[in-house]
């Protein structure tokens, strides 16, 4: 007792206001509700509260944020002190595991998975990708299409899974040709994302850390019994890998140059030509080798194929029911898209450049429902000041978006609608005002992929087909998940466009 009273008194002792926590829990079962997620909840919290208070996860102290100055602060100016991620609870050591990524590793480990990875998502990797995203765009159009002019609404969201899905597999894991509404694996993806992380096991260990080796082998050893899918995801990698790696050595042994078509073949090659050794961002002393494990390509794979599909197919599904619920931005996309394009059955990188009028949509839609809301966190990796807090080692901060993305202070007294156009103004923000991708050397390293893959999807379902709402439309979509917001459906008509 007077163990978990101690640590549920911290930010009291330390004068900072928050929501009364309770003894083991903290404000967990608050936050955990698949129907009621995180980081909806934090903006409740931040009306009561302001722009700085204290939560807690177990014992696991977080301060929350949403002042873009301490922000600035946390993400670009301080790195070097809050290089961490907020790991889920479970996440084994990412300073020594084996299997680590980009996403969930820090200090060295992590900048050097970042500097091997950084070259997949170049504008001349992104330019290379084109035809293949292309592809399962229309691919995507043509399956919607049989919803066309029959006056039923349908869940669009669905497409949008299929198609990004699709993409990943395609670019990053040498998946050949498309296989939209065939893969197995949207299915685990979904269950991966869509579930509730109130296991028994991640209370404990948020409550006592020294249980996660032991609660942390648990949890993998009973993975497939509690009906989780990612042991099948990670089998599923693992054997494609294995099978690059063979092929390759084969060629090789031909005489041959094995050829870099996926994520998977430049992780083969990839190799670290910066000697990271004895840089500051923190003082351990980790092996830092320069090729990539077989493990550690298993890890980013996975990492990419979770986060490449979810998030942006979550993006598409938010952008199609804004403009669906406002006929007049639609039209003005409409237009822009007809000037840029014209009737080029392919569309080239640099058209997709100059739709300005469909990045300040995506851009609004993204201030809207920042859905990766949950990364925007860190652990903080040795005591410092944030404005003039002092900020002890372990403690974690977390980036309230939503508040951030919906403050009059910002976007003035129209915060709450949708409104493309004040992308267009030019008008100087803070930096920190708009972070649906992060910010600092953290900053997602997909971002251009996922702009590029909505503005293709978008521009090939447009010049086909017009989408309206209809008496089935969510007025307010139902927003679920613990991770990425997904809404639970969107109902969409569909007509095509030379019917109009
Ligand atoms: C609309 C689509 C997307 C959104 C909204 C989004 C959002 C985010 C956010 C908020 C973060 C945390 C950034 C930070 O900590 O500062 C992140 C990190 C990351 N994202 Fe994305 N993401 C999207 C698409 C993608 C795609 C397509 C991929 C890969 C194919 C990807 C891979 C990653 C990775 C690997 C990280 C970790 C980067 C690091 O820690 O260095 N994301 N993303």
């Amino acid at each position: 007792y007077t163990f978990f009273s101690w640590h549920a008194g911290y930010w009291k002792r330390r004068g900072i206001p928050g929501p009364k926590p309770r003894l083991f829990y903290g404000n967990w079962l608050e936050m955990d509700k698949i129907d009621a997620p995180a980081t909806m909840k934090l903006p409740e919290w931040t009306k009561k509260y302001g722009k700085v208070y204290g939560i807690y996860e177990g014992i696991r102290k977080i301060l929350v944020v949403s002042d873009p100055d301490l922000l600035q602060e946390l993400f670009v100016k301080k790195f070097e002190y809050f290089h961490g991620r907020k790991l889920f609870p479970l996440t084994p050591n990412p300073d020594t595991d084996p299997r680590v990524h980009v996403f969930n590793a820090r200090g060295q480990r992590w900048k050097r998975l970042r500097l091997l990875t950084n070259p997949s998502f170049s504008v001349n990797s992104l330019k290379k990708m084109r035809h293949t995203v292309e592809d399962s765009a229309k691919v995507m159009v043509k399956f919607m299409s049989k919803n066309a002019d029959s006056g039923k609404g349908f869940n669009i969201h669905q497409y949008f899974q299929e198609y990004t899905l699709d993409v990943i597999a395609r670019v990053a894991m040498g998946q050949e040709g498309t296989r939209q509404f065939e893969n197995p694996a949207t299915e685990w993806l979904i269950n991966t994302f869509i579930r509730r992380i109130d296991d028994k096991v991640n209370y404990w260990t948020c409550a006592v850390p020294l249980f996660l080796p032991l609660l942390g082998k648990l949890f993998m050893a009973t993975a497939k019994l509690r009906g989780r899918q990612f042991p099948k995801i990670f089998k599923m990698i693992e054997d494609t890998v294995e099978e690059r790696k063979r092929r390759r050595d084969e060629c090789r042994q031909k005489g041959e140059t094995p050829e870099l078509n996926d994520f998977i073949d430049l992780f083969l090659e990839a190799e670290a030509d910066v000697d990271l050794n004895g840089e500051s961002i923190d003082r351990q002393q980790i092996k830092v080798e320069k090729k990539l494990s077989t493990e550690e390509i298993v890890a980013q794979c996975f990492v990419f194929l979770l986060a490449g599909f979810d998030t942006t197919a979550n993006s598409l599904a938010y952008v199609t029911h804004l403009l669906a619920q406002n006929p007049d931005k639609l039209e003005k996309l409409l237009e822009e898209l007809d000037s840029v394009c014209g009737d080029d059955e392919d569309l080239t990188y640099e058209q997709l450049t100059k739709l300005n009028y469909m990045d300040c949509v995506i851009k609004e839609a993204l201030r809207m429902y920042p859905l990766g809301a949950f990364a925007n966190a860190r652990t903080c990796m040795e005591t410092t000041t944030l404005g003039d807090m002092e900020i002890e080692k372990g403690t974690i901060l977390w980036a309230d978006s939503w508040s951030v993305h919906y403050s009059k202070e910002i976007w003035g007294d129209d915060a709450k609608e949708f409104v493309p156009e004040r992308w267009e103004e030019g008008k100087p923000r803070h930096q920190l005002a708009w972070f649906p991708f992060g910010a600092g050397p953290r900053q997602c390293i997909g971002m251009r992929l996922a702009l590029m893959e909505e503005k293709m999807a978008l521009a090939h379902l447009f010049r086909n087909f017009i989408i309206s709402a209809g008496p089935e439309t969510e007025k307010k979509l139902k927003l679920i998940g613990n991770f990425t917001l997904s809404p639970e459906s969107v109902t969409l008509y569909l007509k095509k466009r030379e019917m109009l």
